[in-house]
């Protein structure tokens, strides 16, 4: 599955490095603009597409050199499932950005791709990212993972630029998950900071939460190693401190006393950890994991418990060694 795009061009940063190419990006929420601004200062090509444009969905991928999506969860099932009846260019990568579980399947972004489109190379496209930052042109980081080496370094090279540096991974679940349940964890973070719990707490809680994440993470095949990377601890460190983060916000909110339909509705936007919270604890049932910060989340969000009662129920787990097994 070889793409036309040279995957080696000169390693030069310099925005003029790459050829330009047809890049269409779907969703033109926060992160589709974002990352349609980053392509453009890169001298692509650039099509948004949206449920509201005037141009249709496979108007707009027709001739595309490359198809990011970054519509949120909701939205990947029905535009993955539209693109599989439409003819791409052959062998072009598909990159996915959401940062989400289905409901339905608790598939991953990335395997609803790779079902729907499979004589494409699926990229994800995950890291710290907070799109009011790179809006700013303030210098970020990410990670383009793929089995497909040759369509990460493609992608890669596409989106590099003096602003944006983009690594290459070979685990592609290990990156999706990581950018997908930090969303749980930056809710608990924002609980913490909402209570004013300190620093020693929110060290605390973070800490655990990583050993969590990695226990799920590669429980479902992740690699343990990326989840220390980018896409996992740099993306928990990004939005579990920055009030930029809707999920850190919901969280918050939730601390202060306000109920969910409150704080979401002040956010006008997406939030993906509420719904991926749910979809969490129904993978952890499932496969029998012991998932204690995530679980007070989802006792949280449904309205079981207060905030304070989560934190109660945290600090009086069994007492038992830090590290069970190796260094989870
Ligand atoms: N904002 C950020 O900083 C980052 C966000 N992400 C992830 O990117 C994804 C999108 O987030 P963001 O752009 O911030 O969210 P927004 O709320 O700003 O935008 C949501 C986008 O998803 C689209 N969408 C929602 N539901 C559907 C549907 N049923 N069918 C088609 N399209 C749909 C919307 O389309 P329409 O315009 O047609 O309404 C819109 O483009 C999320 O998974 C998020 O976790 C990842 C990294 C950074
Ligand atoms: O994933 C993000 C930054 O990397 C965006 O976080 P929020 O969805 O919480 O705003």
């Amino acid at each position: 599955m070889q793409s036309n795009l040279n995957p080696n061009p000169q390693n030069n940063l310099d925005s003029t490095a790459n050829s330009p190419q047809k890049i269409a990006i779907l969703g033109s929420g926060a992160w589709g603009s974002a990352l349609a601004g980053l392509a453009r200062y890169n001298g692509h090509q650039v099509q948004v597409w949206s449920r509201s444009n005037h141009s249709s969905l496979e108007e707009i991928i027709a001739d595309a050199d490359l198809v990011l999506s970054a519509v949120s969860m909701p939205g990947v099932c029905p535009i993955a499932t539209q693109i599989k009846e439409t003819k791409l260019k052959d062998n072009i990568p598909i990159v996915t950005a959401t940062k989400g579980l289905d409901t339905e399947t608790t598939y991953t972004p990335s395997k609803i791709w790779s079902n729907c489109c499979s004589d494409h190379p699926i990229v994800v496209l995950s890291g710290p990212n907070l799109s009011k930052e790179i809006e700013q042109g303030l210098p970020a980081t990410t990670v383009v993972a793929c089995q497909d080496m040759n369509a990460a370094k493609i992608v890669q090279q596409l989106l590099s630029s003096k602003r944006f540096r983009v690594y290459t991974s070979p685990d592609p679940l290990g990156t999706e998950l990581g950018g997908t349940l930090k969303n749980v964890i930056a809710i608990a973070a924002g609980v913490c900071d909402g209570l004013h719990l300190g620093t020693n707490a929110k060290s605390g809680l973070l800490t655990r939460a990583l050993t969590e994440i990695i226990k799920i993470g590669t429980h479902l095949g992740g690699q343990a190693e990326t989840f220390f990377g980018l896409s996992g601890l740099g993306d928990m460190l990004a939005t579990c401190n920055s009030p930029l983060s809707r999920n850190y916000r919901v969280g918050y909110g939730l601390a202060q006393g306000k109920n969910l339909q409150q704080v979401l509705s002040e956010l006008g936007s997406t939030a993906e950890g509420v719904n991926t919270t749910n979809v969490l604890i129904e993978i952890a049932r499932r496969e029998q994991m012991t998932v204690p910060i995530s679980w007070q989340v989802y006792q949280l969000l449904n309205n079981k418990i207060t905030p304070q009662e989560a934190v109660e129920a945290l600090m009086e787990r069994d007492l038992k060694p830090e590290f069970l097994e190796g260094i989870i």
